[in-house]
């Protein structure tokens, strides 16, 4: 586990003109399913569908280089970010470390499979697809409830999770799904939003 100092304040580094996504000099690793948000608008709109408030302690799944959490940072009381990459936590911290938003991040290095979840209010994730499944039960018996979770999926999956009874995706974790929660499909998001742009439609 690794949480962020204080210390002096100081601006988050500039970057170059032409608004590039924040990567830090990090190679990404498709293994990890390691494709950042690199639109800024689109990470605004998400915020902004979140309904977050100013009191919410936020759980972050795979924060990658933080392009998502500086904006929850900037509108929830706390975010506490689980990432299962050392170099993505470093840069992480780098990243924020001195800036006034660094008291209020805790960074959790692991596999967000094999973690215990602290209590949060509500989820904010861009999550590797390949934990979509797994991930899913989990949040779905986490204790104590949260109010809810806004999770970046493969659009096929999502589609499964919000499917009727008589659909083709209508499935088993349709079913438990909306057993235990209520479900909504927010936005389309296309390929070009990330980097490098996954295969798979979100
Ligand atoms: C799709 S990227 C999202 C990065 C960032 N949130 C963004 O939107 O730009 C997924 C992130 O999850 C991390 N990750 C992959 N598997 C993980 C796991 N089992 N537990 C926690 N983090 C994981 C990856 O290292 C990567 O940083």
């Amino acid at each position: 586990m690794a949480s962020m100092a204080g210390g002096k304040t100081k601006k988050e580094k500039a970057r170059p003109a032409g608004h590039a996504p924040y990567q830090g000099g990090i190679s990404f690793h498709k293994s990890k399913g390691q494709h950042i948000l690199k639109n800024p608008l689109l990470v605004d709109s998400i915020v902004q569908k979140s309904g977050i408030k100013s009191t919410d302690v936020i759980l972050e799944i795979g924060p990658g280089t933080g392009n998502l959490t500086k904006k929850l940072l900037e509108v929830g009381k706390r975010v506490i970010a689980v990432e299962i990459d050392a170099r993505m936590v470093l840069e992480l911290q780098r990243r924020f470390q001195g800036t006034p938003l660094s008291s209020r991040l805790q960074v959790v290095q692991g596999d967000v499979l094999k973690t215990e979840l602290p209590y949060f209010d509500i989820c904010v994730a861009n999550i590797p697809y390949q934990i979509s499944s797994p991930l899913t039960f989990k949040l779905l018996k986490h204790q104590p409830a949260f109010r809810c979770a806004i999770i970046m999926f493969q659009r096929e999956f999502a589609m499964r999770l919000v499917a009727q009874p008589g659909d083709k995706l209508y499935c088993r974790l349709t079913v438990n799904t909306q057993l235990l929660s209520r479900v909504s499909h927010l936005l389309k998001v296309g390929r070009n939003n990330f980097r490098p742009p996954p295969k798979m439609r979100t």
